[in-house]
């Protein structure tokens, strides 16, 4: 087994950096069925080239490297003790190389382990099987997706749907309620896996376990492959489209799986995955851990540069463009600069800007900022930063989910008079009243698109709290060129209020019986 822990290692660094061939297949086949001129069409297109960048950099694809959960078969008889202390190790080196975003944080003091080791980090299932060979599987899922995960007890009341009884039918409604609750918050267009059956623990198992599946494959249950079929068909028809931000594609995979229930229980489990889908598995030789194969397409194989629809495309892009208004504004940003801006604008932005998530907005309600906000503009976003010598790098930086600022950030806007707010997913009415009242501009960035974004920062000026962790750290950053599109402007207008609303709508027509 002297193979074994460079492995491990080396199936780490592919599924964080390198995303396989049948997921890019799905983003591509989106990428033909969206106008590419659209909001939605330009953020395919970015994330095409953010993938690319990422097998180009051998980096991650997103700096949400999500919690690490391996599925490992092994032969019996096979030592799991050393197999589980070799993947402890591996995990820990690809996070000292900047492959993982320290991730692992103790829930009751926040403090990061820096490591992505510690209770419950990372997960690792084993199981025995008659094979000669070990299978590794990795599934690296991120926060944001896994936030929008859900579960559903049969029967029940849906919003928009009615009632969902314990048949195929209530189940139908169960999962295009899961599509149309998670909008563009889990960096849509997403993959869904789906539990049916089993308790609240196994039946979220379940859902996971049909992440693993390749996207191109068929269920072998009838009736399952007929419902997967129909969700494929409707939920596109929810205008959610990626990132939100209204669109012909909002979900790229569906794959149901069943197990049975108590007579008292009746669970549909939703795991959500965003588009960056990153898993990969090998097949092992026992003896030596060497690698014999690898179990999905490999990235390679499928490039996502297009450059014949690209160009049959341009004069489509041509277009909109001349409706489109880019705005190029440097920090600090004044009020009449924001107030100017409207809701589909594109800012392109350079000078200075500040990241800041969850531990600093809680910091900020009742201290002082350690820099002058005034004018300033605040990146949501946890970067994958790496100590070269004397100086930090950011290795990768795409926007987190700015929802779960919501109960802060009108506050913090005002108190400290920041312009311009930056995260994915949009925020809700307290901060639009907010940006309205002292004038400031939400700007949504593509989540998921860190090695894009990552290149826009052209030197870390400075770091504060770094003993929040890497992620939570206030980290000043020299800027150029980052684009945004502004969601929310100063006017009261929010594109995401908009979009929930025509997919709330979209949503009451699936409310008649499909399968009876
Ligand atoms: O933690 C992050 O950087 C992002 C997270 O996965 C999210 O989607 O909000
Ligand atoms: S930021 Fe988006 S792409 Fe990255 S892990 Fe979170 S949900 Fe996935």
């Amino acid at each position: 087994m002297q193979h074994f822990e460079e492995s491990i290692y080396r199936l780490i660094v592919e599924t964080s950096t390198n995303l396989p061939g049948d997921v890019r297949q799905a983003i591509r086949k989106a990428r033909e069925a969206e106008d590419r001129a659209t909001r939605s069409g330009i953020s395919l297109s970015t994330i095409a080239e953010n993938i690319e960048m990422a097998e180009c950099n051998v980096s991650p694809i997103c700096q949400d490297t999500g919690m690490p959960t391996f599925v490992v078969h092994t032969p019996v008889g096979a030592n799991q003790i050393v197999m589980k202390r070799q993947i402890r190790e591996a995990v820990a080196r690809a996070t000292k190389d900047g492959k993982l975003r320290t991730n692992s944080v103790d829930s009751l003091t926040g403090a990061n382990t820096g490591d992505n080791l510690g209770p419950g980090t990372p997960v690792i299932h084993f199981e025995q099987w008659e094979k000669d060979e070990i299978d590794v599987r990795l599934i690296l899922k991120g926060g944001g997706c896994e936030n929008k995960n859900i579960q559903y007890s049969l029967p029940t009341e849906l919003e928009g749907l009615g009632k969902a009884g314990r048949d195929l039918d209530g189940i139908r409604k169960c999962i295009l309620h899961a599509v149309y609750q998670a909008q563009g918050q889990g960096c849509s267009a997403g993959f869904i896996g789906v539990g049916i059956g089993g308790d609240r623990t196994t039946g979220y198992e379940l859902a996971k376990q049909q992440l693993f599946r390749r996207v191109d494959d068929t269920n072998p249950i009838p009736e399952l492959r007929e419902l997967e079929e129909y969700i494929m068909e409707n939920a596109n028809k929810l205008g959610i489209g990626t990132m939100g931000f209204g669109g012909e594609v909002t979900l790229l995979g569906c794959k149901i799986g069943v197990m049975n229930r108590l007579p008292a229980s009746f669970f549909v489990s939703v795991a959500y995955n965003c588009w960056a889908y990153r898993r990969q598995g090998v097949l092992l030789d026992a003896q030596t851990g060497a690698i014999k194969e690898w179990l999905y397409p490999q990235g390679s194989e499928q490039p996502m540069r297009d450059e014949a629809a690209a160009s049959s495309s341009a004069g489509q892009e041509a277009a909109a463009e001349s409706e489109r208004r880019e705005v190029v504004l440097t920090t600090p940003l004044t009020e009449e600069q924001v107030r100017s801006l409207r809701v589909g604008d594109i800012v392109i932005l350079n000078g200075e800007m500040h990241t800041g998530r969850d531990a600093l907005h809680k910091y900020l309600m009742d201290h002082d900022s350690p820099v002058d906000l005034n004018g300033a503009v605040i990146y949501h976003c946890g970067p994958v930063m790496l100590k070269e010598g004397d100086s930090w790098k950011v290795k990768a930086a795409g926007p987190t989910t700015s929802i779960r600022e919501e109960p802060y950030q009108g506050d913090i806007i005002k108190k400290f008079g920041i312009r311009a707010v930056i995260g994915k997913g949009g925020m809700g009415a307290k901060t639009l009243k907010a940006l309205q009242e002292h004038g400031a501009v939400y700007l949504n960035a593509i989540g998921g698109a860190a090695q894009y974004y990552a290149e826009c920062f052209k030197n870390v000026n400075g770091v504060d709290f770094l003993e929040f962790g890497i992620p939570e750290a206030m980290w000043h950053l020299q800027t150029e060129g980052f684009a945004a599109i502004v969601t929310m402007d100063a006017h009261g207008n929010s594109l995401h209020a908009d979009v929930e609303r025509s997919s709330f709508e979209k949503l009451e027509q699936f409310k008649e019986p499909v399968f009876k």
